[in-house]
C-alpha cells in the first residue's frame, strides 16, 4: 500500500539553524496522527515541506506517492497554518468562496462549496460576520474550514486548538473525529491529552530528528498506572505478587504494572481489592500510559 508520507533523509536547513536533519519515516495510518515535539523541532517546517511551500535540502519525500507541490496533489492536501491570515475587508463565506474560487471552482460550485465546509465546521449562522467580529474559537473553525475546501485526501493541522476554551476545543475535536472516516489528518499540538484522544499514531521530532513513532493504543494494552496520594514502600512487592504481574516501576507517588492481560485481564479489579485491603488510597487508576509520561521515560 501507497505510505501517507515517505521520507528518508530529509534534511532542511535556514542559514546556520538545522530544521530537520537526516529524518526518515513511513506513515501509513488510516487514523489521525499525532506530530508533536519541542518548540523548534521542526514541526512547522514539515508541514510546509509537505505541503510543497517549501522544499528540503537533502533527501527525499513521497505524500500519498508523489513529489510534494507535484499537480498530482493538487487540491489533494488541506492545511491550517499556525497563524492563518484572512483578508479584513471579506465576510466569511465570503472569504472561504474566494479560497475555494482560487482552488479552481467556478462561481456557484465555490458557494455551494463554501457553504458546506461552514456548515461542517458549524459556522452556517455566521456567514455575514467580518474576520474582526470573530472570536478566537470561531476564527480558528473558518481556518479548518479553509483547509477543508474541496475535500482534500489529507489535512494538516497546526494547534487547531490552541488558545481555545475547552467547550470550543472539545468542538474541534468532536469535527475531526467525524471527518477522520474519509480524511487523513496530521496534527501537531503542544497537548498531548488532546492528541491522546484524537491519534492512533504519534511521531515526535526533537531537533529535527525522530525520536518516538508509535502506535498508541498498542502501548497501552499492557500496562496499568496507578497514582497514589503517597508513596507506600511494601506496595510494589505486594503487587508483583499478583498473577499476570510482569514490572513494577515505581516514580515517587505513581507505579507502572507492566502485566500479561491474556494472562490476567482482571488484574485492575484485582489491583483495587489488594489496595482496598491495605487500606491504601489512591488518586486514580488508568489502563496505559500517557502520552506525557512515555515522553518522560525517553528522557
Ligand atoms: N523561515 C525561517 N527562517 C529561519 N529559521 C527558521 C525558519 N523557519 C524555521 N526556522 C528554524 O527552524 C527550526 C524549526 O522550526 P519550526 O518552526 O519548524 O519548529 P516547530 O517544531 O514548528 O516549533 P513550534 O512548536 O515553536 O511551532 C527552528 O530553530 C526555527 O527557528
Amino acid at each position: 500500500m501507497t505510505a501517507l508520507i515517505e521520507c528518508q533523509q530529509l534534511s532542511k536547513r535556514f542559514a546556520a539553524q538545522t530544521a530537520l536533519d537526516q529524518l526518515s519515516f513511513e506513515l501509513h495510518s488510516q487514523q489521525p496522527v499525532a506530530l508533536i515535539g519541542p518548540n523548534g523541532a521542526g514541526k512547522s517546517t514539515l508541514f510546509s515541506i509537505i505541503c510543497g511551500y517549501q522544499f528540503a535540502d537533502s533527501g527525499t519525500i513521497r505524500v500519498m506517492g508523489h513529489a510534494p507541490g507535484s499537480a498530482a496533489l493538487r487540491g489533494q492536501i488541506g492545511a491550517l497554518p499556525q497563524d492563518a491570515l484572512f483578508d479584513p475587508d471579506l465576510a466569511l463565506l465570503q472569504q472561504l468562496q474566494f479560497l475555494a474560487r482560487l482552488q479552481g471552482f467556478s462561481r456557484a460550485p465555490a458557494l455551494t462549496e463554501a457553504q458546506r465546509v461552514c456548515e461542517l465546521m458549524g459556522l452556517a449562522d455566521k456567514h455575514k460576520v467580518l474576520p474582526s467580529q470573530l472570536s478566537h474559537g470561531m476564527k480558528k473553525r473558518l481556518s479548518i474550514a479553509q483547509a477543508l475546501i474541496g475535500s482534500p485526501k489529507l489535512v494538516l493541522l497546526d494547534e487547531p486548538t490552541a488558545g481555545l476554551d475547552p467547550e470550543n476545543a472539545l468542538n474541534i475535536r468532536r469535527c475531526i473525529e467525524q471527518l477522520a472516516d474519509d480524511t487523513r489528518f496530521i496534527i501537531s499540538s503542544h497537548n498531548l491529552s488532546e492528541l491522546e484522544k484524537l491519534c492512533s499514531q504519534v511521531l515526535f521530532l526533537n531537533q529535527g530528528r525522530l525520536q518516538l513513532q508509535q502506535n498508541l493504543q498498542q502501548q497501552h494494552s499492557n500496562l496499568l498506572t496507578l497514582q497514589l496520594w503517597q508513596s507506600h514502600a511494601q506496595l510494589p512487592d505486594a503487587i508483583r505478587q499478583l498473577s499476570g504481574v510482569r514490572q513494577v516501576k515505581q516514580q515517587r507517588e505513581q507505579l507502572q504494572i507492566d502485566y500479561d492481560q491474556q494472562h490476567n485481564p482482571a488484574l485492575d479489579q484485582q489491583l483495587l481489592q489488594l489496595l482496598a485491603r491495605l487500606d491504601i488510597r489512591y488518586r486514580q487508576l488508568s489502563h496505559g500510559q500517557s502520552l506525557e509520561q512515555q515522553l518522560f521515560d525517553l528522557g
